[in-house]
């Protein structure tokens, strides 16, 4: 093993970045994918990358690159002692008959998320030098050796604005970096989090619906990535019952503990919508395909109880304990090490990545198209002059 690495490492010394270029299946809708230019500037971009990204990193990189440009592999498997070549040929084959396009599209994305890490500042942020959320609707703390992110909207079910979603984003970002083990999403009031606010799409900016349905991907792409990347231990404190956006993602949690007044409710089609958080393929995952149709299609909505059968969630606790009970065992959790977590979760979480990363981008397109929709305006409409509730 040490001599595939060793190998690996001196043959990125000799690569040039234009030899550079993520496993993984991906299957996204024609309006998201890069272009030949996006692509060609993607491929000058690796060559500014401040830092090396590594030789797995790099590894993905030559392989997109390879089906991006050539197709499906279609030379002969290097011999078993040619270490190099045989790991290229690997990672390449293992794209399989990934399309040309989707390729160049994973390459693009890859690079860029390589691009804003090696931008973002490294150093450890600590607690009190974290940059502090722009609206007081999140409350982010660290105690403990945990940081918490708290909704702190309960007068409207702690629903998500778009500032919020910018909020949440930042924070994630800084507890990555942080001196906290563990971190913790949970709600203020009576709900954890009632979903998306459907007042969101009502502030349409100069270029209408279309622009509107754009940015709103866009953003949702960002949330759902960071999610995808959290490094740490991430856990989610589910104190009341839950709606669409904020259930979808508990699949990219690490653990969720749940009150038994909590529900898990998906209304996406009630809505005109459709799943997201990487729910499409989660849910499946975690419940089996006929469980997760009855909650992404027709919006079944799960107590507590039934959440934790079928493995959504970890563990349900009395409401009248919830509390006590969860952040006392949290904070026994938060003094194990922190390396040892955080590279147990890359064992448990890495391979699946670009995966999710595709799921992400084919859910957040498929989105702004149906944000267009007419079924899913009359939605928000009849929510909004108050006819309707879920
Ligand atoms: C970047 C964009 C990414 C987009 C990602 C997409 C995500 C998809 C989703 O999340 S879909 C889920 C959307 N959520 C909903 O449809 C929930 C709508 N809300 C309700 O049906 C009900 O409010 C309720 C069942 C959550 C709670 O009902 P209850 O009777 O207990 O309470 P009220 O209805 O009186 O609510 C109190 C006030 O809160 C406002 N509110 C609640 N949820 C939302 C919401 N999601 N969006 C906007 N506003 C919400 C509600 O209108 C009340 O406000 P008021 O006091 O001013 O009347």
């Amino acid at each position: 093993m040490s001599l595939v690495y060793d190998s690996l490492a001196r043959w990125s010394v000799a690569w040039s970045p234009l030899q550079v270029p993520a496993l993984g299946l991906h299957v996204r809708g024609p309006a998201m994918l890069a272009s030949q230019k996006d692509f060609n500037n993607a491929v000058s971009q690796v060559k500014l990358l401040k830092e090396d990204p590594g030789n797995e990193v790099k590894l993905k990189l030559y392989a997109l690159y390879k089906q991006a440009t050539e197709g499906p592999c279609n030379v002969p498997k290097p011999g078993m002692l040619d270490f190099i070549n045989k790991t290229k040929w690997d990672a390449w084959n293992a794209l399989g008959s990934l399309s040309k396009e989707a390729a160049r599209q994973n390459y693009v994305d890859l690079v860029s998320r390589l691009s804003a890490s090696s931008e973002s500042p490294s150093p450890e942020a600590p607690a009190a030098d974290r940059k502090q959320p722009e609206s007081d609707s999140l409350v982010v703390t660290s105690e403990d050796g945990i940081t918490t992110i708290r909704l702190n909207r309960p007068a409207k079910k702690n629903a998500l604005t778009t500032q919020m979603y910018h909020d949440i984003i930042a924070a994630l970002q800084a507890a990555s970096k942080d001196e906290s083990a563990i971190t913790v999403l949970t709600g203020s009031g009576d709900y954890y989090c009632s979903g998306n606010d459907l007042t969101n799409f009502t502030h349409l900016p100069a270029g209408g619906l279309e622009e509107m349905a754009r940015s709103a991907a866009a953003l949702l792409r960002d949330f759902v990535n960071c999610f995808i990347d959290f490094p740490k231990p991430l856990v989610a404190v589910v104190n009341g019952p839950a709606v669409g956006i904020s259930v979808t993602i508990l699949g990219l949690f690490d653990v969720v503990y749940a009150t038994d007044r909590a529900s898990f409710h998906t209304p996406f089609s009630h809505l005109g919508q459709s799943p997201e958080g990487c729910s499409s393929y989660t849910f499946p995952k975690i419940m089996g395909s006929s469980k997760a149709a009855e909650m992404l299609l027709f919006g079944k909505k799960l107590t507590a109880q039934e959440a934790c059968a079928q493995g959504l969630v970890t563990e349900v606790f009395p409401d009248g304990t919830f509390q006590k009970e969860v952040w006392a065992r949290l904070k026994a959790y938060s003094k194990l090490p922190p390396n040892a977590m955080r590279i147990s979760k890359q064992i448990i979480r890495n391979r699946e990545k670009e995966k999710l990363h595709a799921v992400n981008a084919e859910e957040s397109s498929v989105l702004r198209e149906r944000w267009q929709s007419d079924e899913c305006m009359n939605a928000i409409a009849s929510f909004l002059s108050r006819k309707a509730k879920l």
